[in-house]
């Protein structure tokens, strides 16, 4: 995929993503303050839902995606699967083993940026607002391109297009000079409050199928990212797994 950012506006954008979130207005502020109140039982009906609209999809995503990039670099899956091997054997992996595997967290997060599953996201700004040199009037809608920030090589590096890891062998804070440009899971107070869980159970399944599989593409997989709603592949993810 060939994807650029306009340079100039990224710093702008991620810096309304941060100030549309401290600038709440009054009923925004409303909601919150309720938090000391129970909840109706159709609240607590929309939050199952939004729990499982918003935890399904994406890391079903994500975790197609991870696949598929293994299966593309098979040095990546036999560093992954060493290293699940040596922290867990072939006993299904614990929360504590888990919290060791460092090559997988790494391909995971770079599997994030290349392929966040939500694309971009929606901020709406209830009062006027400065950031830098724009103004940004109330009721306008804005939209952070999470994919195209993810791949701007003004702030990844002329490789940014490509799989490497490695970039995240330090953490997430010293993979890039501006730690805010990576946020697949959102930015601020309303971010994905699943995220956590997300990381672990993305984990936990990676880790299951290192254990008792190497897989490769089929022939018939085209690579072909597109979105409806979430990022997926257009033509469905062929893999080829071998029991071992
Ligand atoms: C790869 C997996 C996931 C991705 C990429 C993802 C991404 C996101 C993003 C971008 C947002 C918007 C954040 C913002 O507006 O700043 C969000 C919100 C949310 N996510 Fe996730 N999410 C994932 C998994 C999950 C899971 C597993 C759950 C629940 C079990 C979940 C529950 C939620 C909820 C409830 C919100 C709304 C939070 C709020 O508005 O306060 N997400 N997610």
């Amino acid at each position: 995929m060939a994807i650029r950012a306009r340079e100039s506006r990224v710093d702008d954008l991620l810096g309304i993503l941060l100030q549309s979130n401290n600038q709440m207005d009054s009923s925004e502020t409303a909601r919150n303050t309720r938090s000391n109140e129970m909840l109706t039982i159709e609240e607590v009906i929309e939050e199952c839902k939004q729990f499982y609209l918003a935890g399904q999809e994406t890391t079903s995503s994500w975790l197609t995606w991870t696949m598929i990039v293994l299966a593309m670099h098979p040095d990546w899956q036999e560093k992954a699967r060493q290293e699940v091997l040596q922290v867990c054997g072939k006993k299904e992996p614990n929360f504590e083993a888990l919290s060791h595997l460092k090559i997988v967290t790494m391909i995971l997060n770079e599997v994030l940026r290349l392929y966040p599953p939500a694309i971009a996201q929606y901020q709406h700004v209830y009062k006027e607002t400065k950031i830098g040199d724009i103004i940004a009037p109330a009721g306008v809608d804005i939209t952070l391109p999470t994919l195209l920030i993810h791949h701007d090589p003004g702030l990844w590096g002329a490789d940014a297009g490509e799989f490497k890891p490695e970039r995240f062998s330090a953490g997430v804070s010293k993979a890039l000079k501006d730690q805010r440009a990576f946020f697949p899971f959102g930015w601020g107070p309303r971010t994905c409050i699943g995220q956590n869980f997300a990381m672990i159970e993305a984990k936990l399944a990676l880790a299951m199928v290192l254990q008792h599989f190497s897989f490769e593409l089929s022939p018939s997989y085209t690579h072909a990212p597109y979105t409806v709603t979430i990022l997926q592949p257009q033509h469905g993810a062929q893999i080829m797994l071998h029991q071992l």
